[in-house]
């Protein structure tokens, strides 16, 4: 133990970390002085007791969609089948898939099931959702985001109602690339199989995909996951991760987007100037940067002249780091949490937005009642938070435990874009929580008076009771 100390006390903290972390009993018992260089031997033993996550190719996030029993959990499997075979992956049986740990996203319980496989492109995570309400509320909290999807349809059944649900869900909240997956072709004649995939490209165009284009891949996953058929099973789950590979591009990393921190506070600091905080949710800032300052109601430009953390000088801020900017010529009164500080012309403010959302159950910390049209919630979204009037376009109410697409007017127009989430409260109650699928143009006076007006008598009859 004396010479872990020992080598401890020499090394930086990234290597403090692995030493920590390290339950080998050799690397403990390593005798420091007992010739050559002692860290490396420690190190070495290190990574080849215990494996280190090398990251050697772009990361991508996947996962199956598609109706129930059609064959994602199968499928999930046999590509952790075909691929351990060429050592890329740890193969996982359907039972481990299926048996996904609970997850809690926001007070929500769903069973996801992330799964890692990599080909010779990529890294991949992979989630498939035990069930279908699992899906919905993993979209719609974005428990594992997706750059794209494998939608899998069983050729003995075509598209079926939870076909289109999941898609149209992917569509909304705005994943653009699906591959699709014919399974069960084992059980089904060539004939079938074809009606199958002209109906999945008719669906596809109609859900505004490019169906002629899409590929779709014909095969069975339970073949290739039992090592039967290959020309059905292994070489058709090959092929499907080379469009996987080619058809899904590599997500745009969070430090190539344009910078945007939403403010946290504000401070001023005699002689020195006003100070926002908060932490940088994409992009690079860099000291010199011209911004723009956008929310409530207003827009200002300024420059950003110095970068701070942990009360030191720094010449870049990356994307999640904590940080505070001084900018030039702007009052502390001037600017207020919930803003926005971002690359000019890249953050606007809107009023007039439309949402998939999940209401919670009672037992997630929802309401035990549903709600009706015209109630008015407070939107919680990145810092800021603002009334804004729902409706429902869809349906009568909705219930705690489902799902909806809801209408909501803001009562100030604030920072959002589509596939931004946010939170529904009333009073301390979380009510629900949703990502932004459309933004409409924001509201005419008119119709903002009006907003007011109902939210003054509101009030008003609140009170009288
Ligand atoms: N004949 C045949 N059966 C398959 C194939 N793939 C899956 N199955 C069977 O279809 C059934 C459903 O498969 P799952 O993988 O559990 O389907 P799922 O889409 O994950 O179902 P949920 O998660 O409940 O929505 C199981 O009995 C599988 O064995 C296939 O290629 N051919
Ligand atoms: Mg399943």
């Amino acid at each position: 133990m004396a010479s872990i100390t020992f080598v401890k006390s020499l090394v930086s903290p990234a290597v403090k970390l692995v030493l920590k972390q390290s339950q080998c009993a050799n690397v403990r018992n390593t005798t420091v002085l007992s010739g050559l260089t002692p860290l490396s031997i420690i190190l070495k033993r290190h990574y080849a007791e215990k494996q280190i996550f090398e990251r050697t190719k772009p990361h991508c996030n996947v996962g199956t969609i598609g109706h129930v029993d059609h064959g994602k959990t199968t499928l999930t499997a046999a590509i952790t089948k075909v691929l351990s075979d060429l050592n890329l992956a740890q193969k996982k049986g359907y039972a481990d898939i299926d048996n996904a740990p609970e997850e809690k996203a926001r007070g929500i319980t769903i069973n996801v099931a992330h799964v890692e496989y990599q080909t010779e492109q990529r890294h991949y995570g992979h989630t498939d959702c035990p069930g279908h309400a699992d899906y919905i509320k993993n979209m719609i909290t974005g428990t594992a985001q997706m750059d794209g999807a494998i939608l899998v349809v069983a050729a003995t059944d075509g598209v079926m109602p939870q076909t289109r649900e999941h898609l149209l869900l992917a569509k909304q909240i705005g994943i653009q690339h699906v591959v699709v997956f014919i399974n069960k072709v084992d059980a089904a004649d060539e004939e079938m199989v074809e009606l199958v995939e002209m109906e999945i490209r008719e669906l596809m165009t109609e859900m505004g995909y490019d169906g002629d284009k899409i590929p779709v891949i014909k095969g069975s996953a339970l073949c290739a996951l039992e090592g039967k058929s290959p020309e059905i099973g292994a070489d058709a789950i090959t092929k499907l991760l080379k469009e996987v590979d080619t058809f899904i591009p590599t997500p745009i990393r969070e430090l190539e987007k344009p910078f945007l921190m939403p403010v946290e506070s504000v401070h001023s600091i005699p002689g020195r100037g006003t100070v926002i905080t908060g932490r940088l949710y994409r992009g690079v800032l860099k000291k010199g940067t011209d911004c723009e300052i956008v929310g409530h109601g207003k827009t200002m430009k300024t420059t950003v002249t110095g970068v701070e953390m942990f009360h030191k000088t720094l010449e870049e801020a990356q994307a999640g780091d904590q940080l505070g900017a001084l900018v030039r010529s702007i009052k502390r009164e001037q600017i207020k949490r919930g803003m926005v500080m971002a690359k000019p012309g890249t953050a606007k403010a809107h009023d007039n937005l439309e949402a998939a959302v999940y209401i919670l159950s009672k037992e997630e910390g929802g309401r035990s009642k549903p709600f009706t049209s015209y109630i008015q919630l407070q939107m919680f979204s990145m810092t800021w938070d603002c009334a804004s009037q729902v409706t429902i376009p869809e349906k009568e109410m909705v219930m705690p435990g489902e799902d909806a697409t809801l209408k909501l007017k803001l009562l100030k127009p604030m920072v959002c874009e589509t596939g931004q989430r946010f939170t529904l409260r009333l009073g301390d109650i979380t009510l629900g929580t949703g990502v932004i699928t459309k933004i409409n143009n924001n509201l005419s006076e008119e119709e903002r008076s009006k907003l007011m007006e109902g939210k003054k008598a509101r009030e008003k009859a609140a009170a009288k009771k």
